[in-house]
């Protein structure tokens, strides 16, 4: 599929993932209120809005990661492909091969970086022979923009390299297994602003092949690297549309509240 120009209407893009009327309660407390949102291929998708608001939660939720909280509970319609995520014969585990996560802080295991690449290929049964796992954490290092960096010291710990440098192998292993979304959490947050711009980079290169779901808190780069915005506010989806509009010509006045920094 081409890739979307800037301020392509959505109507051009693939529709990958879509929410309606997303409740989620922790225990008593209810964190998410009818949140109904559509993801598209080939595209990056922002959440946005004040600390607490609901972004993680519901980034969580694509992925069922918040089925292994106790106590939450999950109720509404997530579909993948038109398929229902929380139908029971769905395998989280298998899920998660196509909806790949990326933390806040990056968490590569205590293993070599070639071991870290080629953990997901292994545990899905993806390779057969040593040839074909060296071609798959090459290829996966270089499409995180690694490969270079790490090519002659692949069985050195995946931990001794730098936050960006850990941050992209994470990404490598999370597409080592080739997914179809990447949800990423605050990719950036805990990066300098040459890792970031890196990151956001390869983003860009990324979403040819994939639907991206970006939870930030910087403003700029929702701006940067995404081409639709939902604006969080007290566990509510206030407002989605195209990344531009939501920041230059928002209809809620609350985005236009927060997007201008008078709350949040
Ligand atoms: N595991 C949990 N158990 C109980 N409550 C939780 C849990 N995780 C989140 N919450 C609550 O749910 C609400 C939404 O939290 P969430 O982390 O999704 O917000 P957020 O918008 O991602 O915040 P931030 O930007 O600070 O990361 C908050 O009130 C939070 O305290």
């Amino acid at each position: 599929m081409p890739e979307p120009r800037e301020g392509q209407s959505v109507a051009r893009l693939e529709l990958k993932m879509a929410a309606r009327d997303v409740n989620l309660w922790y225990g008593e407390k209810q964190a998410l209120f009818g949140v109904s949102l559509d993801m598209f291929d080939s595209s990056v998708t922002a959440l946005i809005g004040p600390s607490g608001c609901g972004k993680s939660t519901f980034l969580r939720c694509l992925d069922r990661m918040n089925d292994v909280i106790d106590g939450c509970r999950v109720e509404g319609d997530i579909r993948l492909d038109g398929e229902d995520i929380y139908a029971p014969r769905v395998d989280p585990v298998q899920l998660r091969a196509r909806v790949g996560m990326v933390f806040q802080k990056p968490n590569p295991f205590p293993k070599s970086i070639f071991e870290n690449v080629a953990y997901g290929p292994r545990i899905h049964g993806l390779c057969k022979t040593k040839a074909e796992y060296a071609d798959v954490v090459e290829k996966s290092l270089t499409r995180a923009g690694l490969w270079d960096e790490v090519k002659d010291r692949l069985d050195e710990s995946g931990t001794g390299l730098s936050g960006g440098q850990q941050q992209r192998l994470c990404i490598a292993r999370a597409i080592s297994v080739n997914p179809e979304v990447l949800l990423m959490d605050e990719p950036c947050s805990a990066l300098d602003p040459i890792a970031t711009a890196k990151i956001e980079t390869l983003m860009d290169e990324l979403k040819k092949n994939l639907c991206i779901v970006i939870v930030t808190h910087s403003m700029q780069q929702a701006a940067r690297v995404s081409q639709r915005t939902a604006f969080f506010h007290l566990g509510k989806l206030v407002e989605v549309d195209e990344t531009s509009k939501i920041f230059t010509n928002p209809t809620d006045q609350r985005t236009q509240d927060y997007v201008t920094g008078r709350f949040g």
